[in-house]
């Protein structure tokens, strides 16, 4: 397998690779470029200097997995990784306190004119009047974003005697008052704030957030900081206040177009301004690098990732308990979908027992995979199912049932393709965690699924079972296990059979002529 790292990343994580795949190191490689070099590679490492756009995507052939060395992900189009099946993962606690502490940094330097006024003395100038400064102590902070990061610069404001108000429409009162954080709405805080600084990630619902109107709202000598993404403060509107003097001073690390050589910033004596350095201490570029490394590792030898971006993810401790589950759901998916191929409008989940205690979300998506890949090929995993369904129109229902039965948890699975539906019943039991299918169409069996299985619509009377098993035994197909669904005599039923070869459709044929046969259906796991 090969990896490529397309940009700068700390040697403890490339030797990692290093000990399993071949590794390339390319930095600084253009669009183009990179279209050319990525139908090679099975795995990706980028931090934010490398695009990868859906022009990348969909050259990359190979692809599985690419791991970005820190958060943002921005310049990941993960929309197109989705489609395409490739997993998109990075490393979010790796580089939180570096990011943290270049904000409080930037917000020290920034209030002590520390830039401006170091360049002066090396200039042989000693102008000691010129950088008159502000204190933090006592003054009010707004976070806006209270994350990760967000709520680290918090407690560091707090431990500067700093009053932190903070916005978060995700985080609640509880989780405010605990970190000492006074919540409020952004309006408030740009009315009240003596320093904002922003730490959300940059999307469609926060780009621009901070704009002229939120500048018009601000307290006259406001301080701003952007440490999380260019584009979150918008820039033509914040070098419009600081002409203006309603801001007295911005830190910037990170700017929409980077390197910012255009940006109207870099033009203030009151901005002070880093190339996007939050990350960039010794200690968190060996952290990102290392986990985005185990991410690959993992991910490229079958193993579960923690930080996918566009897969439900599972935390290794639940893994042990939910794998037999993800195994029957894709088991049953696949099982239905060979049942009833075709064009699906519906898939519900019905959940009950002991599995409600578990995240099912991962479950769900297994049964998709199932149900997708009869269809669409291998091409189909847990990355892309339920993104393909989505674009196939296929409605996806989850749901909780609390009404209990003998089985200690059960799955159901109802597919729904125009008037027709399927639905099969499994549950896991047993030491071996073993996943069994206990219900198909209101039929009760017990089946532990095999390779290769046989389904049989047939009417339940004498002179049909027979001469089925007899027709497989003399064409050498072994039979390992018969089930029947029970019904009272002459009504239509179905039997199951685990057999130890794939049936060939001629015979196939000859066993629906049998008189009493009505449909027989291969299914292959
Ligand atoms: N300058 C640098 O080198 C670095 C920058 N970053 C950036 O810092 C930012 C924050 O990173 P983390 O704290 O790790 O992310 P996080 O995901 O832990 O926190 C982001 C927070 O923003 C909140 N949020 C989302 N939309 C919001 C909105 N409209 N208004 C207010 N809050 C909103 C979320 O609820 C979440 O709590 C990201 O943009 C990341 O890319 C991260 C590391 C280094
Ligand atoms: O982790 C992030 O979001 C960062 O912005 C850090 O970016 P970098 O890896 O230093 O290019």
């Amino acid at each position: 397998m090969k990896v490529l790292v397309s940009d700068s990343l700390a040697e403890e994580g490339i030797n990692k690779l290093k000990e399993q795949f071949t590794v390339d190191v390319i930095t600084g490689l253009s669009e183009d470029e990179l279209v050319e070099k990525i139908k090679d590679y099975d795995a990706l490492v980028v931090r934010s200097g490398t695009n990868v756009t859906e022009k990348v995507i969909n050259a990359a052939d190979n692809l599985k997995i690419i791991g970005r060395a820190g958060v943002g992900v921005d310049n990941i189009d993960v929309d197109a990784a989705t489609n395409k099946g490739i997993i998109v993962v990075n490393t979010p606690e790796g580089n939180m306190i570096s990011a943290a502490e270049h904000t409080i940094s930037m917000m020290m330097a920034m209030c002590r004119n520390i830039p401006q006024a170091h360049a002066s003395l090396k200039s042989r100038k000693w102008e000691r009047k010129k950088f008159m400064g502000v204190e933090v102590n006592g003054k009010y902070l707004g976070v806006i974003g209270l994350g990760r990061i967000g709520s680290y610069v918090a407690q560091r404001g707090q431990a500067l005697h700093m009053k932190v108000l903070g916005y978060d429409p995700y985080v609640s009162q509880e989780q405010a008052d605990e970190m000492g954080v006074e919540l409020t709405s952004v309006e408030d805080i740009c009315k009240r704030a003596d320093f904002i600084t922003v730490h959300t990630p940059l999307t469609k619902g926060t780009e621009n957030l901070i704009n002229a109107d939120k500048f018009a709202l601000m307290k006259d000598g406001v301080r701003v900081l952007n440490c999380a993404r260019g584009g979150i403060i918008n820039e033509d509107a914040l070098a419009e206040a600081l002409r203006s003097g309603k801001v007295a001073g911005a830190a910037i690390d990170v700017f929409v177009e980077e390197p910012p050589f255009e940006s109207p910033l870099l033009d203030f004596d009151n901005v002070i301004t880093t190339p996007h350095l939050g990350a960039s201490t010794e200690e968190a570029q060996v952290n990102v690098a290392e986990a985005a490394a185990d991410e690959v590792i993992s991910a490229l030898t079958g193993g579960p990732v923690n930080n996918a971006i566009n897969i439900p993810t599972v935390k290794p401790e639940m893994m042990p308990a939910l794998t037999p589950y993800l195994k029957l759901a894709e088991t049953m998916g696949k099982f239905a979908g060979q049942l009833m191929t075709g064009n699906y409008k519906r898939v519900e989940l019905e959940y009950s027992g002991d599995i409600l205690d578990k995240d099912i979300k991962p479950v769900t998506v297994a049964a998709l995979k199932g149900i997708l890949e009869n269809a669409l090929g291998p091409g189909v995993n847990f990355v892309n199912a339920n993104s393909l369904a989505k674009s196939r129109k296929i409605k996806v229902i989850e749901s909780k049932s609390e009404t209990t039965n003998k089985f200690p948890s059960t799955i159901t699975l109802e597919l729904t393709r125009g008037s027709d539906t399927k639905s099969i019943t499994g549950t896991v039991s047993g030491n071996g965690k073993i996943g069994r299918i206990i219900q198909i169409d209101g039929y009760h069996f017990d089946i532990v699924p095999t390779e290769n299985m046989l389904v049989v619509d047939h009417m339940n009377r004498p002179n049909v079972i027979g001469p089925c098993a007899i027709m497989l035994g003399k064409n050498d197909i072994n039979i390992s296990g018969m089930q029947v669904g029970q019904v009272g005599l002459g009504e239509k039923t179905i039997m199951v059979l685990n057999v130890d070869s794939e049936v060939p459709e001629s015979i196939l044929n000859e066993m629906k002529s049998i008189e009493g046969i009505l449909d027989a259906k291969p299914v292959t796991l």
